[in-house]
């Protein structure tokens, strides 16, 4: 049957009559309905398939036609009859929500995956309704996206510019996507960190549609049916978070679902993705940040987080229905969970599904990159160097665990062997031998025996440590101290100060320049401006995981992998690392700049893909000869399709 009571979108439908939206013009006159196929169970149908087929077609055009009939009924004296009771309507008095599912005339303008704005020819506008719906210049994709970025550039303040660009997003996609493939480098910083951190502070302020799905407690034992509730069905990437480790910035329950969204949307415009394959996931348990439980335009569930078997059964029902909904391959991004759930979730999860911590694997596989780049800058194998960590949590000890896996591959010794040039400190200090029995699993493998040491300044005096990397979420540890300490010891200092956004930086760049006379190799998780220093312009780079995840996942996916293992994020480094041109090296870059990422992610992903092969989990059969030449071609482009 064909109900009036349900919204679905139809602009998957494939063409009836030839056309992309399925009724005639006439047809669809005065077509404010949805029309959608329910099953017997009440359920409405495929939504992206063909909801509308020739059968229950006769049906949708007289449905259509009693509302034809109600438009019709517009009155004479200036007033239009309030057919659908809008003007008298009460909260609680129970109507139908009805909607709009036509992808042509006004609805395709606001259809953010076909719209083109005045980007539609002349022929478009005729065929699909748009006279007088549009001024009449017809402009390029080029000039819209000139237009826009002129216009994002005139906001003083980032968070605008951010809901300048989730607005755009939601209009018109492919535009979206060509800006931020165009002006990567100065739209980044804008939907990812560091503005996206505080996006996510502000999210109840500033929350307008869905751009992902919310699954709380309350939908527990019905988490299978809200995925379905997701207007796309062929995912093939998901990141979740359960908001508890936003960035640097702690706690901010259901808010956190910006990171997740902005995620996704590098996962298309870096490593391209279909933005229809990609589903940003917020799993909400409750907050413990007692501001945001306070705040009155919280959009999260207002209690205390849910632990032990509660967290785990929800999280659990999650797995197992993205699985049964989306099949085997689809791949499962953790992003910000605190460290007590990170590393069991992946744990439990790496050998059922196919999944991937960034902030434990992505950061590890990105510092991996820029530490075997930067042996051409200080002459020194991996294995030559003494690493300190601030921060022993998901992002130092996944580095930590890398790197030592890379030293033992490099040296043919024990991992044993090589964790003990690498060396860490938490909110406690030097992680020491003494100290095993009170410290969490992840920390014991870096217990090496040394007196405790309190303080990060005494800890690099006795370590000596040629690298140094922060980890810990909170700013400016790196003090004069550090860093002088840290430039007294080496030549050429590398200095990571990974904590994310700006304000959790360990050091800033111009910090870092200064203290070691410009001989520090620096790199930050949130970008700054290059730095003038002894009459020298000293360029920062950017260790951030988005180097690595958008390419990673896009070579899981074309190698149809099924399972995540290390060697493939050791073969993301290599690939990451190759990439860094001598002109970077001369600019005492060890990443190369964010403007060829595309062209990096498809080395990435090859690499990865070439290992999923390799290692036998690889299932999309048989190989392709090519791998880089297959990724790219596998990517999602943001050209305008040509409309019938
Ligand atoms: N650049 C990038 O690509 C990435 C950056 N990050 C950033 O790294 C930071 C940490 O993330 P993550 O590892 O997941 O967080 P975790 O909470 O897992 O770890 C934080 C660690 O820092 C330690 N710490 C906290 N305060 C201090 C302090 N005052 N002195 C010394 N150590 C301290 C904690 O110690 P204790 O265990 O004692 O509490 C803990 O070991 C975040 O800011 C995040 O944004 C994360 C992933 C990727
Ligand atoms: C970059 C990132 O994943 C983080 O800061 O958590
Ligand atoms: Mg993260």
């Amino acid at each position: 049957m064909i109900s009036l009571q349900r919204c679905c979108f139809l602009q998957n439908t494939p063409s009836v009559s030839g056309r992309p939206w399925g009724l005639s013009h006439s047809e669809r006159k005065g077509c404010v309905l949805v029309k959608v196929a329910l099953g017997s169970n009440g359920r409405s149908g495929d939504r992206t398939g063909s909801v509308l087929t020739e059968s229950n077609l006769k049906e949708a055009r007289e449905a259509e036609a009693s509302v034809t009939d109600l438009n019709a009924k517009s009155m004479v004296g200036g007033g239009v009859e309030d057919v659908y009771g809008e003007d008298t309507a009460t909260e609680d008095q129970q109507v139908t929500p009805w909607a709009v599912s036509v992808a042509s005339g006004y609805t395709l303008l606001r259809d953010p995956h076909h719209n083109k704005g005045l980007a539609f020819n002349e022929k478009e506008r005729d065929a699909h309704y748009l006279r007088g719906l549009l001024p009449p210049a017809v402009v390029s994709h080029d000039l819209q996206v000139r237009k826009m970025m002129n216009n994002i550039r005139q906001y003083q303040v980032p968070l605008q510019k951010y809901m300048a660009m989730m607005d755009l997003q939601e209009r018109n996609g492919k535009l979206f996507y060509k800006m931020l493939i165009d002006h990567v480098e100065e739209l980044l910083p804008i939907v990812y960190t560091p503005t996206v951190g505080e996006a996510c502070q502000k999210y109840g302020s500033i929350f307008k549609n869905p751009q992902g799905l919310f699954i709380s407690l309350k939908e527990k034992g019905k988490v299978l049916e809200v995925l379905r509730n997701w207007p796309e069905r062929r995912i093939q990437v998901i990141v979740v978070t359960d908001g508890e480790r936003i960035l640097g910035l702690g706690d901010l329950g259901c808010q956190g679902m910006g990171i997740p969204v902005g995620k996704l949307s590098l996962y298309t415009a870096l490593g391209g993705i279909r933005p229809s394959a990609c589903l940003p996931v917020t799993i909400d348990v409750g907050t413990n940040n007692e501001e945001l439980l306070k705040d009155e335009f919280y959009i999260g569930l207002r209690q205390r987080r849910a632990t032990g078997q509660e967290y785990a059964e929800l999280l659990h029902e999650f797995m197992t229905a993205v699985k049964q909904n989306y099949g085997e391959k689809v791949l499962i991004q953790f992003e910000d969970f605190a460290n007590h759930n990170a590393f069991d979730l992946l744990a439990k999860y790496g050998s059922t599904h196919l999944v991937f911590n960034d902030d434990i694997q992505g950061t590890a596989s990105v510092v991996l990159a820029g530490l075997i780049a930067a042996q051409k800058l200080v002459g020194k194998t991996l294995a030559d160097h003494t690493f300190l960590f601030l921060g022993a949590g998901e992002a130092g000890t996944g580095i930590a665990e890398l790197i030592a896996l890379e030293i033992s591959k490099q040296t043919n010794s024990s991992l044993e062997d090589a964790r003990k040039k690498i060396w860490l400190v938490d909110s406690r200090g030097l992680i020491v031998r003494d100290r095993i029995e009170s410290l969490q699993h992840f920390k014991k493998p870096w217990a090496h025996r040394h007196d405790h040491i309190k303080e990060l300044v005494n800890a690099v005096k006795a370590i000596k440590p040629t690298v140094l990397i922060g980890t810990s979420g909170v700013g400016r540890k790196f003090t004069k101290d550090v860093v002088e300490a840290m430039a007294s010891i080496n030549e050429r200092p590398i200095i990571l100060a990974l904590s994310n956004p700006t304000s959790q930086s360990e050091c800033t760049a111009e910090e870092a320049y200064t203290w070691s006379q410009g001989r520090a190799i620096f790199s930050s998780g949130s970008p700054f401006d290059p730095v003038e220093y002894g009459g020298k312009t000293f360029v920062p780079g950017q260790a951030n995981n988005a180097y690595i995840f958008p390419g990673f996942g896009l070579g899981l996916i074309i190698a149809g992998a099924i399972r995540v293992h290390e060697d493939m994020l050791l073969a993301a480094s290599e690939a990451l690392a190759s990439q860094v041109t001598e002109e970077n090296f001369a600019k005492g870059l060890i990443y190369p700049p964010f403007k060829n990422i595309r062209k990096i992610s498809a080395q990435i992903a090859a690499n990865v893909a070439s290992k999923a092969y390799e290692l036998g989990l690889a299932t999309r059969l048989p190989q392709p000869e090519n791998l880089v030449k297959y990724a790219e071609s596998c990517m999602f482009s943001p050209a305008y399709r040509t409309y019938r």
